[in-house]
């Protein structure tokens, strides 16, 4: 590393500057750490160039690849506060000897209560009788998801042919979307293999939810998608819904941050991709990017995300008790009503444009975590 420590940093990663300072960073050597601060998504090879940075620290709005890095000869981590790694050219990072860390986990309990928070939103009569929940990616986020099924007395099924099957992975695709109640998909972003291309899956999900697909689920099944965009294809989503009038929740979308009103407005709930944007969720994936960089600097790390963290009341037990309190512990459709008013041009282009959307994750306050 150079003698200071130069950051180059999405203004957008929760309380940056208590994880990455002089104290936290330079204890050992006495580096001085500089920090700047830049939207995710103007942080590109210009600047990169210009600041010639020791370290990257990005969401997940910005694709690092060789177009952001072939001019910059200085960056030796990069790391990504987010779970997902789509937007991620590890392959490339690898050869250049840059180590990469994401997130992973960070904010699984809180992508896993939104996803509850939406289906008892849309049917509160599910808190009280049997419901089949179907998972599609049980790793983190599916697997807590499971768990809280569970514990409500419902049915999971559950599908992820990359997993071992267990309790909760036993269903094919098929089973889990003709048989369930509500269909939650929490997978990667995966691209088909090409000839060799070690990059794709076996098990692509770009559109694994298509016209094919869609026409297993029975029209009453709800859809959430809290997972990325380009796992279902909007077209045929659009045309779904307008033969079967099925009730769908979407976090993401496949042309993010840009979303035409012509989907939104057919679907029942609609939010700018804050699945995860608990304050839990948020410190979680800094508090994780900031271990794997002292880790990589050889030092021990000294900021922990338990002292930035005010007192948190929301149990998930006294929800339980008490389901009429749901929209005092997340109120959703409060964030649905945020992204609709954001709504704007002429038909047939009425949409929310992109800075719009980014506008409402940028100042989005941050929910709480359920404690269980
Ligand atoms: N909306 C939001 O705010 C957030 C969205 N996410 C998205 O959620 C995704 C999942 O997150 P985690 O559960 O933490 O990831 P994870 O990596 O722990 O689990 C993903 C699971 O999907 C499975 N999978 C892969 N291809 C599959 C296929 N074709 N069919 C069924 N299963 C398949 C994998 O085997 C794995 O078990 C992330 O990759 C990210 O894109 C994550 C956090 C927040
Ligand atoms: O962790 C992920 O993966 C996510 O989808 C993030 O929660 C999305 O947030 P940003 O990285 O876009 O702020």
């Amino acid at each position: 590393m150079a003698k200071g420590i130069t950051i180059v940093a999405d203004s957008n990663i929760a309380s940056l500057n208590d994880f990455f300072n002089d104290a936290t960073l330079g204890q050992l050597s006495g580096q001085t750490v500089k920090i700047i601060p830049v939207a995710g998504r103007d942080i590109d090879a210009k600047l990169l160039s210009e600041v010639q940075p020791d370290i990257l620290l990005i969401r997940s709005v910005t694709q690092v690849n060789e177009a952001l890095l072939a001019e910059n000869h200085s960056v030796q981590f990069v790391g990504s506060a987010t779970i997902g790694t789509d937007h991620v050219d590890q392959d490339y990072l690898a050869m250049r000897n840059i180590t990469f860390a994401n997130a992973a986990g960070c904010s699984k309990h809180s992508v896993a209560q939104y996803v509850l928070t939406a289906i008892l939103t849309i049917r509160p009569n599910y808190w009280q009788q049997p419901v089949t929940l179907g998972i599609i990616g049980l790793g983190n986020i599916g697997s807590t998801l499971a768990q809280y099924a569970n514990d409500l007395g419902w049915q999971v099924l559950g599908y992820d042919p990359l997993l071992p099957s267990s309790t909760i992975n036993n269903a094919s695709l098929e089973k889990v979307l003709s048989q369930s109640n509500a269909v939650s998909l929490h997978v990667p972003l995966t691209s088909e293999k090409v000839d060799s291309d070690a990059k794709g899956s076996d098990y692509p999900t770009r559109h694994l939810i298509n016209a094919e697909t869609l026409a297993m689920m029975p029209a009453d099944t709800i859809l959430i998608n809290s997972a990325r965009g380009p796992v279902v294809n909007e077209n045929d989503l659009k045309n779904d819904i307008a033969l079967t009038g099925r009730q769908v929740v979407l976090d993401v979308f496949e042309h993010e941050p840009t979303v035409a009103d012509s989907l939104i407005a057919k679907l029942k709930i609609a939010t700018p991709h804050i699945a995860g944007y608990t304050l839990e969720g948020k410190l979680r994936g800094t508090q994780i990017i900031y271990d794997a960089l002292c880790e990589k600097l050889g030092i021990i790390p000294a900021q922990s995300m338990s002292n930035l963290l005010p007192l948190n009341l929301f149990l998930w037990s006294e929800l339980k008790a008490h389901p009429d309190r749901l929209s005092k512990f997340y109120d959703m459709m409060q964030d649905n009503a945020s992204l609709r008013s954001k709504i704007s041009g002429e038909n047939p282009d009425k949409q929310v444009n992109g800075p719009d959307f980014d506008g409402l994750r940028r100042d989005y306050h941050l929910r709480r975590e359920w404690q269980s």
